[in-house]
């Protein structure tokens, strides 16, 4: 990652326009997985040029993957097979993504030679036992640091044992990396959760010819089957759209248009509560790209007043919620979150993080072990910490627009992650954000 970036943020004007947010977070990571475990040539489409997603890349590169970027956006990916990999001479760097590493763990477990995967410091105090625990009692083989944190070194082990998981929290992460290590076990791997998390690894591998059985909480399927190569188009990352949802919400006199946002509905779980909230967004040109729904988003300004969040809808906006409190923070009344204590072991911890940046901006907020209680109100200038969170940077960023003075908020490199050209798009928009000197 580059040096400590500084943004200077808001006040800003309407937004207004179209935007194209980059490509799913979620979808590049795994369409370049099962890509490279394929028999034959993919091709992505709508990849995301992020940090992360490109960890990913580099990770199967040295494990002799030819990946080839014909232009931005577009790989093409030379499958080596489920059992073509090669071992890695040294450790993979997983960098900052935890879907990267806890993936990875499932899938490495089942190949035949020695892996290590490493992050950066905020990755090396994320909880891996998650993921550990289950693969362990597939037969895996991993050893974590101290506490179950990385970095994780993965014995080989050929002949995997199918489980049938009851995950107790919603993961995707945790759940996709025990269906990966599924494809290479004996029999038939179950994996359910206590809600519904996204389910990207189940329809990828569908699309990649592998059977797999899922409906809402539940996912199966039997190793000894062979991914086939395919093409993938990426839509764009809900998760990115959410902070214009929210700012052009919030800024009186915008109208933004978001196009081919992916709304698979594990993912839309902002779009209710802000709609909630009174928010006025739109759905249009519903359509389907690559087995995944998408839409335009039509957002115009509203005015939000506060919600008390139903915590069903937790793990379809579990990435949302900084932008959330944002939102919060600026609306009329009280908000209140609860059931969303998995933001405490993000890149950050977000209630954390959140709670702190916008109480220095005079915020009242009252943290739970669980959640939040925010009060809306006004916003003045001042001088905040993104704890360098890609998504708590962002929501800053958004939150300044509204407030009576500027923002300083430190440590933004870490958006590149997720979000390359935030600041760009953002200030074409209308925000005011620029980076600090
Ligand atoms: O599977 C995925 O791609 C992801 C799952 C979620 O994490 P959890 O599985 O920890 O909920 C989410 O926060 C992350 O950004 C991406
Ligand atoms: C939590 C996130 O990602 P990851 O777990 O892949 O680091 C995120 O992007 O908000």
């Amino acid at each position: 990652m580059a040096g400590r970036q500084d943004w200077l943020a808001g006040p800003g004007g309407a937004l207004r326009g179209e935007i194209r947010v980059p490509g799913d977070k979620s979808v590049s990571h795994r369409a370049i997985m099962l890509a490279a475990l394929a028999d034959g040539c993919s091709r992505i489409e709508g990849f995301l040029e992020g940090e992360d997603t490109l960890a990913t890349v580099a990770i199967f590169r040295r494990m002799g993957v030819d990946i080839g970027a014909p232009s931005p956006g577009e790989r093409i990916v030379r499958g080596v097979g489920l059992h073509g990999l090669r071992a890695p001479q040294e450790p993979l760097d997983c960098g900052n993504s935890g879907t990267a590493m806890r993936l990875l763990a499932g899938l490495l477990a089942g190949q035949s030679f020695d892996s290590t995967l490493v992050g950066d410091a905020s990755l090396s105090r994320r909880p891996m036992r998650r993921v550990i625990e289950p693969l362990a009692r597939m037969g895996a083989r991993i050893e974590a640091g101290e506490g179950g944190f990385p970095p994780l070194t993965i014995r080989g082990k050929n002949d995997l044992q199918s489980i049938d998981f009851n995950n107790e929290i919603a993961s995707a992460q945790v759940k996709s990396a025990v269906l990966l290590a599924g494809l290479y076990g004996r029999g038939e791997t179950r994996v359910r959760e206590p809600r519904p998390s996204r389910d990207y690894t189940e329809r990828m591998l569908a699309a990649f010819g592998w059977p797999v059985r899922f409906r809402t909480g539940e996912a199966a399927l039997e190793g000894g089957h062979r991914l086939r190569a395919t093409e993938v188009r990426v839509p764009a990352d809900f998760s990115s759209a959410a902070f214009f949802l929210v700012a052009a919400s919030l800024v009186p006199g915008s109208e933004l248009l978001l196009r081919g946002v992916g709304m698979n509905p594990r993912r839309t779980g902002l779009l209710a509560a802000l709609r909630a909230m009174g928010a006025d967004i739109r759905v249009e040109a519903e359509g389907r790209q690559g087995g995944e729904p998408v839409a335009d988003l039509r957002v115009r300004h509203a005015p939000l007043h506060g919600i008390e969040l139903d915590e069903a809808l937790v793990p379809d906006m579990i990435d949302e919620f900084p932008a959330l409190f944002a939102a919060a923070a600026l609306a009329r009344g009280r908000t209140v979150v609860r059931g969303a204590a998995e933001l405490r072991v993000k890149e950050s911890d977000r209630i954390a993080a959140m709670a702190s940046a916008l109480r220095a901006l005079g915020a009242r907020v009252e943290e739970r072990p669980d959640g939040a209680v925010i009060e809306g109100g006004r916003l003045h200038g001042g001088d905040v910490d993104s704890l360098g969170d890609h998504r708590v940077a962002m929501s800053l960023a958004v939150a300044a627009q509204l407030a009576d003075g500027e923002v300083r908020i430190r440590d933004c490199a870490n958006v590149a992650t997720s979000f390359p050209d935030f600041a760009g798009l953002a200030a074409a928009a209308g925000f005011g954000l620029r980076p600090a000197g």
